[in-house]
Parts: C-alpha cells; structure tokens; sequence
C-alpha cells in the first residue's frame, strides 16, 4: 500500500517518476533464461533488481501473463511476491464491468487472500460508470487508475468525441472525479497528447496522471513534463520495451538498467526544474 505522501516522497528521494513496464513475452526474453523454471519469473526479478533504486513503480501488464494460460498466472504472482514494497506496483489489467463483476476483479487484484496478489493500484476503463469502479474503492489505500486520453491512435474514435460538455475524455475525468479525490484516483493520459496536458490539468490539477507512450511509442519526456508537471509532480512516467528489451543477450539486466538510469537523469532535470526537488 502506498499513499500519495508516501509516493510524492519516493519521488523526491529517488529524483525519479518512473514507472517500470513489466510487459514480459517469453518470445522476446533473452534465450540462456529458458533454462530456468520460470523463465518469465527470472526475467523480471533481474529487471527489479537492475532497475528498483531508479524508478518509484512497477507496472506488469496483465495481458502478458494471462496469455499463458496457469503458468503466466504464477509468474504474476510470484512477481508481485517480488515486487518491492515501497514502490507503487500497478496492474495494468484495464478492467471494467458490472458491479458484482468488478468486484471479483477488485478481489483478483486486490486481495492476496483470495488470489495471492495485491496490487496498490489497477488500470480500469470507465465506460461502464460507476458502479463498475466503486467495487475498487471499497478496498482502502487502493488506487484506481483510469484511462481518459490514451496514447493509442485509436483514441480519437471515442476519446475525443463532442459530448456537449467537452470531449468525452474530458468529461470522464470531471465525472470520475466525483467518485473520488486526487489520493485514490490516477487518470492515463498518454505522452503521445502531451498538447493536450495543459487542457488536462484544469480538470485534474492534483491528480497524478500515469503516462504511457515514450520510448517506444515515440511521446516525449520533455513535452509531458513541459505540460503536465506539477509543484508535487503529479506524474508517473512508464516505459515498457524501451527498457526491458534495451539487450536480448546476456546483459539485458544492464541494459534495462542503462536505459532506466538514462530516463532517471531527464527526470531529475524536470523535477529540479519545476521545483519539486
Ligand atoms: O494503461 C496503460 O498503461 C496504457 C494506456 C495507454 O494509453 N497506452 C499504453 O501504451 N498503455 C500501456 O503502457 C505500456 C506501454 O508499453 P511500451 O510502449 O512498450 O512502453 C503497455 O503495457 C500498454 O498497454
């Protein structure tokens, strides 16, 4: 469990907002790491080691896991098992559904007694409102994470749709806002908008704001913050292939680790400009 306190602290004393993307394909991991049991397991746990004093989250996409059926399952769990405790560690599982539904999600993600994983925090798509994001709140210090601008070209199919009120990204965050406050709700907004942040940050001036879409996606670091920073950053920065795929030999550890570190430096630019730290 992480607060926001706790959060603005880590960023402060780690002079990073990074957010490491465990985005794990067992056709792109390293060859030699076959040879291990779990292979994916191996994988990551060299990433968090190489990668866990320059970034404040860790962001496993579920999707990568679920593909491979019980055994992906396990490395899911086992990776959250080995996941550091201090820094904020995000399902990114993009749920969304009716109440009793969301509930066995929340509890999927959220209660380590049930499923042997609990997540501080999940991506969750708002479309269904908000009797599908309230089974999340219930679970206190639980972050919820949900997807407004996405970096996706597909975006503007329904993203920026004129509801009358605006865009409809725009009136998903005015409206989930109501559910909850700035210490229980992030938004995505992907690095891909960064024009878009100023617009964003009328209507979510407090709220930390989780960025996809640099590295490999092409968004820019230096544009996001330009726009998106704030006095307490307000921001979590994730880079996914960039890092881990940096080496697919024997080094990929410190590849990652060179990538990470590389991201880390921009990010103490950012924050000493912008005067957080
Ligand atoms: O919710 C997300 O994390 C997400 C939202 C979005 O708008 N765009 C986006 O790329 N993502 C996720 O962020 C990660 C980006 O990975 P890379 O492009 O490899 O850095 C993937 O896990 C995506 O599913």
């Amino acid at each position: 469990m992480i607060s926001r306190k706790q959060l603005i602290e880590q960023i402060k004393q780690k002079k990073s907002f990074l957010c490491v993307g465990l985005d794990t394909d067992i056709d792109k991991i390293p060859e030699f790491l076959k040879q291990y049991p779990d292979p994916i397991l191996e994988f990551n746990k060299r990433i968090i080691d190489a990668t866990k004093d320059l970034c404040v989250s860790y962001k496993p996409n579920a999707a990568f896991y679920e593909a491979r059926g019980i055994k992906g399952l396990q490395s899911l769990i086992d990776t959250w098992k080995y996941l550091p405790t201090d820094t904020l560690n995000i399902i990114d599982a993009k749920r969304g559904d009716i109440g009793n539904t969301s509930d066995k999600y929340a509890k999927a993600f959220f209660d380590e007694n049930a499923s042997g994983m609990s997540f501080d925090a999940i991506t969750i798509t708002p479309y269904m409102g908000n009797d599908s994001v309230t089974p999340y709140l219930a679970y206190e210090g639980k972050w919820i994470i949900i997807l407004a601008l996405t970096s996706s070209v597909g975006s503007k199919d329904f993203q920026y749709l004129q509801t009358g009120d605006g865009y409809l990204y725009e009136t998903v965050i005015k409206k989930a806002n109501t559910w909850a406050g700035a210490d229980r709700i992030m938004y995505v907004v992907g690095a891909t908008k960064s024009t878009e942040f100023t617009n964003i940050r009328q209507y979510a001036p407090d709220n930390f704001l989780l960025v996809p879409g640099v590295g490999a996606q092409g968004g820019s670091l230096a544009d996001v913050c330009k726009y998106g920073i704030t006095k307490d950053c307000g921001l979590i920065v994730n880079a996914s292939r960039s890092i881990i795929y940096a080496s697919n030999g024997e080094d990929f550890a410190d590849a990652a680790r060179a990538e990470a570190l590389s991201m880390q430096r921009q990010m103490q630019v950012e924050l000493e400009k912008a005067g957080v730290i």
